[in-house]
């Protein structure tokens, strides 16, 4: 008789199952949850579970049924949720629009559970809905973002936060890794090192080989001062040790191709180009862009059809290292901020998150735009796929 030899077997995979934090409730993560989880595209990729406190989110939904923009809403009702209950005088300390004591447990006592949750192999990652770090801090909760949260309660040693953003225009996708992350403007030049340096590039690597299946990548470092120091004449770092840093990597990885230290301010030109490619501005007058924002389509059809400067994608790096938060973000933000998705490199599970953070200017009222939501969602969705398959 035949015997199936393990081999021939094809392994039935579940569906991704995702577990996805509620994020602040006093801010805007609980509507584009809800407003993602209405997107049936969304609910068809992958098994979501809501982590969360179920009566919270009953109220807010019941809030934002009467709100003026509402967009659909999925029901709470409907929806997987893991309970994660409050003590009473936590919950009624919340309030919508202010970040507090109150609002921080919350948020961090949702994305532990999630943590433990996956660690449990109960989900196969986590999808966070945005914290303040303030309320954090004020509940007591002493780190500066989710990820270094994650990178403890995992156990990673090493953690990166890239920036993965779609063009709506091109299909072309900027990759963002940032060197440094949570860090006030005046510690970065003293927390960049090579050594750190080499780690990210490490991070990015593994990356962008085993989850988006892209060897010999091309790779743009940026540098750190005007005009990449200009020789030393406005600023140091550069001659010091970025450059030969990166002459010592180009030996050790002959495979990749590193292009730096670029710029810091012409280095966003290409993936700017890459970007919005060779749209017809007349397709985004007619897709709706330009009547939502005509200055956009002006710039279309002055700077695309016409610059000499205009690139191919193919010319754009396949990703981008920025030395620190708003030299990465800055960029990132205004070609994608409804569509980018904050994703934490080297954890043993996948991460993602909106760009976006708690917009506690805006919570409650009806009107936030849950794109970056739901691209986090179908990112990690992917990401999972992306895994199992490089595991079989
Ligand atoms: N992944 C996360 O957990 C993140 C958390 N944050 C945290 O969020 C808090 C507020 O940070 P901000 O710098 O004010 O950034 P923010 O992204 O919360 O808000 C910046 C501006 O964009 C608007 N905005 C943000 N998301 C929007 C959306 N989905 N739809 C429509 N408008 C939106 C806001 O109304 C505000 O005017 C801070 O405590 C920060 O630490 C910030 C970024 C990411
Ligand atoms: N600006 C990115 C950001 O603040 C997200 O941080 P994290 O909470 O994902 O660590």
């Amino acid at each position: 008789m035949y015997k199936l030899d393990e081999k021939d077997i094809t392994p039935v995979q579940s569906r991704p199952r995702l577990a996805l934090t509620l994020g602040d409730p006093a801010g805007i993560g609980p509507e584009v949850i809800l407003k993602a989880l209405a997107d049936p595209e969304v609910s068809k990729s992958c098994d979501l579970t809501v982590v969360g406190s179920r009566s919270l989110l009953v109220e807010i939904y019941t809030k934002l049924k009467l709100a003026k923009n509402s967009q659909p809403l999925a029901n709470p009702e409907e929806l997987s949720i893991f309970d994660v209950p409050l003590d009473k005088h936590i919950q009624d300390e919340i309030l919508i629009g202010t970040g507090n004591a109150a609002s921080g447990a919350a948020s961090f006592a949702y994305m532990e559970t999630a943590i433990a949750q996956t660690l449990a192999d109960q989900f196969d990652g986590i999808v966070t809905g945005p914290i303040a770090k303030s309320a954090w801090k004020a509940a007591g909760y002493n780190y500066p973002g989710q990820t270094e949260l994650l990178a403890e309660k995992s156990g990673a040693k090493r953690v990166g936060m890239l920036f993965v953003a779609r063009s709506p225009h091109t299909n072309w996708t900027l990759c963002t890794l940032l060197a440094c992350t949570h860090v006030p403007l005046s510690q970065v030049p003293k927390v960049l090192t090579p050594q750190l340096m080499t780690e990210k590039l490490d991070l990015l690597v593994e990356c962008l080989e085993k989850d988006f299946g892209l060897q010999r990548a091309r790779i743009a470092i940026a540098g750190l001062n005007p005009h990449s120091g200009e020789q030393g004449q406005l600023g140091h770092e550069e001659q010091d040790w970025l450059i030969p840093w990166i002459e010592q990597e180009r030996k050790n990885r002959p495979n990749l191709q590193l292009d730096g230290p670029v710029p810091p301010d012409t280095m966003w030109v290409k993936p700017g180009q890459a970007w919005y490619g060779n749209i017809d501005p007349s397709a985004a007058i007619s897709s709706g862009d330009a009547t939502r924002s005509p200055w956009r389509a002006l710039a279309l059809t002055t700077t695309l059809s016409t610059s000499p400067l205009r690139v191919n994608p193919s010319q754009a790096a396949d990703a981008y290292l920025a030395l620190y938060h708003d030299q990465g973000l800055i960029p990132v933000k205004l070609m994608a901020f409804d569509r980018a998705v904050n994703t934490s490199i080297g954890l043993p599970f996948i991460r993602t998150s909106p760009d976006h953070g708690t917009a506690f200017d805006i919570a409650g009222k009806g009107i936030a735009d849950a794109r970056s939501m739901k691209a986090a969602i179908l990112l990690a969705a992917e990401l999972v796929s992306q895994r199992r398959k490089v595991k079989l």
